[in-house]
């Protein structure tokens, strides 16, 4: 085969379906931008895509554009529940075995009967640092990209500090109910002043020892030695955040949101209709369901790849979903709720009938952009919640884990488009949330801020916009610098 010349890229995406979607989005939008790229995801995913007929369609690649894999050490018996994501596991697998495997690749395709072109730049997830072992060997770049909002980023590279003024970990299990949560916490460069209990969930642990609340730590303090770092956000959103990351860390690039700029790909590139890499197969009969209803009419419910549920919290969201009379498409993926088999009762299915469309996948972003769809209710992953800011559509906001927590409090407090519910969720609070997000007049005014915050995304994302400048500033400053 003949060696392409273009310059090659090597995205490099951490394992989870978050993490993927927005890696992907930006590979395409560089590979639109004329460059090779290599796509690497870790085994563990990358056996669950070999299983889904359409992920294994895009896995074929297009012209200068491939997939790859690297070992992680999990083994094929981790995948015998496939849903069951061991989230600590799985980051710990991959942060200790993907060094050497990575390394291997890249000296792989720099060899020259290898029939790609030799690496020029690695782009890597911010969670997948284990890249920097090889790129420093190697000499050549690695920019980070962060798949999640600048005040996630943030709040997860302030813990270091807080750790060492010992207000993390907790002291005791008894401060998760005393209300010590609530305690204010000073305010921290470039963030609103928080709680305790708006702070990342993994500092919720008496472990100083603790996997994910060390992994975090470690992995944003990594960003020093990037040789710059990407957000999927844009200047207007998290203005403050990004001056304070700024001044913190190398070359800092907002280029967000990803899910507006990959829609600007130019049109003669076969890569606007490849496919996408899905865990779950896709359920598209929910767009014709959501073509007979109303305008604004439908809650759209989702908790994102990651978030688990217990069998009463599910139970509480649906006898809220059922009391509020208001039409509902709800995701529910298989392993939401850890080894339920059946998940709501016949009474809940009979109540709801004519109303309600529930699935196990869809195609989120065309959700969301469905005229019929007038709220979202939403665990705040980033790649929701840019989603949701770049469809215009209006939050009830019950953040699970990581990130989620600080981005339900900027949703809430500072865009001003969504409203919390309590993590202690009760059938009432969400009957009468929806009621205000859908009837309401509190509803009518984030719906209002919520369209705002939609154009000031697509001033941002079109061609000549603030991110997609700071995308061609990255492109020249970084990625081609000789
Ligand atoms: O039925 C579904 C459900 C989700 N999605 C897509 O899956 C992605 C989900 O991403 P996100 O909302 O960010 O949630 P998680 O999958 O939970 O993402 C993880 O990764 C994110 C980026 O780091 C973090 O912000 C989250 O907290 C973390 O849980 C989005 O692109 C959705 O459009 C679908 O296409 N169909």
């Amino acid at each position: 085969m003949e060696r392409s010349t273009k310059a090659h890229l090597v995205c490099m995406a951490a394992p989870g379906q978050g993490h993927i979607n927005s890696m992907l989005n930006l590979a395409k939008i560089l590979h639109s931008k004329g460059f090779f790229v290599t796509f690497v995801n870790t085994e563990f995913v990358h056996r669950r895509f070999l299983k889904n007929p359409e992920s294994l369609a895009s896995l074929d690649g297009l012209p200068d554009f491939c997939f790859a894999s690297i070992p992680d050490g999990m083994s094929p018996s981790n995948d015998s529940d496939e849903h069951k994501q061991d989230i600590p596991n799985l980051v710990l697998a991959t942060k200790n075995n993907c060094s050497a495997p990575f390394l291997k690749l890249l000296s792989a395709m720099n060899d020259p009967n290898s029939g790609v072109p030799p690496v020029n730049c690695v782009i890597s997830d911010s969670f997948a640092s284990f890249t920097l072992d090889a790129t420093t060997k190697l000499g050549i770049p690695n920019v980070f990209y962060c798949p999640c909002s600048v005040c996630g980023f943030m709040d997860f590279y302030y813990c270091k500090e807080l750790m060492e003024r010992g207000i993390i970990p907790l002291k005791s299990e008894d401060d998760l109910t005393n209300g010590y949560l609530d305690t204010v916490i000073d305010r921290r460069p470039g963030m609103i002043e928080v709680r305790m209990r708006d702070l990342t969930s993994f500092v919720r642990t008496t472990n100083r020892e603790d996997i994910l609340l060390n992994f975090i730590i470690d992995e944003t303090h990594a960003s020093h030695q990037a040789t710059a770092i990407i957000f999927n956000s844009f200047s207007e959103l998290e203005s403050p955040l990004l001056d304070a990351c700024s001044s913190m860390l190398p070359s800092v690039f907002d280029i967000g949101p990803m899910c507006l700029l990959s829609q600007y790909i130019s049109n003669d590139s076969s890569i606007t209709s490849f496919g996408r890499l899905n865990l779950w197969k896709e359920d598209l009969g929910c767009l014709e369901w959501l073509d007979e209803k109303e305008p604004g009419s439908v809650l759209y419910v989702n908790f994102g790849s990651m978030a688990n549920l217990t069998s009463k919290q599910l139970l509480e969201f649906a006898w809220g979903l059922a009391n509020s009379a208001c039409p509902f498409l709800w995701a529910i993926r298989p392993g939401l709720v850890e080894g339920a088999t059946t998940l709501l009762p016949q009474e809940f299915s009979e109540m709801t009938k004519g109303r309600s469309f529930i699935t196990s996948w869809c195609p989120q972003q065309r959700v969301l952009s469905h005229a019929a769809v007038g709220g979202f209710l939403t665990h705040c992953g980033w790649n929701s919640t840019t989603e949701s800011i770049s469809a215009g559509v209006p939050m009830i906001c019950w953040p699970f884990f990581g990130d989620q927590q600080i981005n339900c409090r900027y949703i809430c407090s500072v865009w001003g488009i969504g409203m919390e519910i309590n993590e202690d969720v009760k059938r009432e609070e969400v009957a009468r949330l929806i009621e205000k997000l859908m009837r309401g007049q509190k509803g009518k005014e984030m719906k209002k801020k919520a369209m705002e915050w939609k154009e000031k995304a697509f001033e941002a994302a079109k061609p000549g916009g603030g991110s997609w400048i700071n995308l061609e500033r990255l492109i020249k400053e970084i990625i081609t610098k000789e």
